[in-house]
């Protein structure tokens, strides 16, 4: 996508743009990296994923369209000066010249027997035989040499590969963790999501649950105060979590609860039992040790139906927490 000429790009833009409004593709920087690489033509694997991916969810989730943006569009020269790209580069060199010298090594052990053979033929005293031998010897012992440094060699690249792999691990799991709570975020959430939809029965529900009165809070015990009480009904959200469920925060005091394999009813009752649990706790204000007047929640439930998108199961579940809000708070509302 970078070094074709400007009357070439502005022709691709211009079939990108009208394909994403006729497929209500949202108009992000990614999206438009990716459908103008997809009109392009040239990149068959980004084409077929995305078509299958369209036929299976009707649309590109914002998770997937970051990750096809990293794999097809970026420039190489992007992923040339990535950390974690430079160092399996290294691996993959070094093991390449490691494999390089043992193969000469080889051809040189395989010049040895033949010249050894050779001189069999035509060795028909001890002395000559002595010599082939000591000729042999001294080949075989120099690719030995060679096959026990090329063993370490190959050591070290595994062990280099399996910190690397580590490293990835790490990197990726820190992209869906939200720093503040330690709980997952909206971006994994999202992913849990696309994960269960392919087998959804109409058993995933979502609700979002937001902490009343926050910037109140705010307001009467400081910033630091709220902050903790995101901490405190996050990890009250935890102990309490279903087996087959997902926690995330949303943003500020907002959480998203993903339900999975449960019925509508299940769901209900799961935010009842929440809103319940947290308006039941006895929060002390850390400096002051005064108890904060109780601490409630409000929640929107809902539950996916037929083969409604995520973006809409969440535009439900939000219209719901707002019905929860306007019916005085400290409820749960559902559709
Ligand atoms: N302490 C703290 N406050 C936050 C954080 N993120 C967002 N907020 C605050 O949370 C408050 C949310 O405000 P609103 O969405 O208006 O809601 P609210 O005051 O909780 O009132 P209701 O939701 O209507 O009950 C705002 O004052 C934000 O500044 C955070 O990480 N820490």
């Amino acid at each position: 996508m970078w070094d074709e000429k400007p009357k070439q790009a502005l022709k691709w833009m211009q079939k990108a743009v009208p394909l994403m409004l006729q497929l209500d593709i949202s108009p992000t920087p990614y999206n438009y990296g990716i459908w103008y690489e997809y009109v392009s033509n040239r990149n068959k694997a980004l084409n077929q994923l995305v078509d299958e991916t369209l036929r299976k969810l009707g649309n590109i989730p914002s998770f997937l369209s970051r990750d096809l943006f990293h794999e097809f569009v970026l420039p190489n020269e992007f992923h040339q000066n990535n950390k974690n790209q430079k160092s399996v580069e290294q691996v993959a060199n070094q093991l390449e010249m490691s494999s390089i010298k043992m193969g000469d090594n080889l051809s040189d052990l395989n010049a040895v027997i033949s010249k050894s053979r050779t001189a069999l033929k035509h060795s028909d005293s001890p002395h000559q035989l002595n010599k082939v031998i000591a000729y042999l010897d001294r080949g075989s012992r120099k690719a030995l040499e060679a096959s026990q440094k090329f063993q370490s060699d190959l050591l070290t690249a595994q062990k280099d590969i399996q910190q690397l792999k580590l490293e990835l691990e790490t990197l990726k799991k820190s992209l869906d963790i939200d720093p503040l709570t330690k709980l997952e975020n909206k971006t994994a959430l999202e992913r849990h999501l696309y994960e269960h939809l392919p087998e959804a029965e109409d058993d995933i529900s979502l609700l979002i649950l937001d902490i009343d009165f926050l910037g109140r809070i705010n307001k009467d015990y400081g910033q630091r105060a709220g902050t903790s009480l995101i901490r405190y009904v996050a990890a009250l959200l935890e102990t309490l979590q279903l087996e087959q469920s997902h926690i995330a925060r949303l943003e500020g005091g907002t959480f998203g609860i993903m339900l999975y394999k449960s019925t509508s009813e299940e769901a209900h009752n799961h935010a009842e039992h929440l809103r319940h649990e947290i308006s039941q706790q006895k929060i002390r204000h850390k400096q002051s040790k005064e108890t904060i007047p109780q601490v409630t929640v409000s929640i929107g439930v809902a539950t996916l139906v037929g083969k409604e998108s995520i973006e809409s199961l969440f535009t439900r579940a939000t219209t719901q927490l707002k019905r929860a809000k306007q019916q005085g708070k400290n409820c749960f509302c559902f559709l």
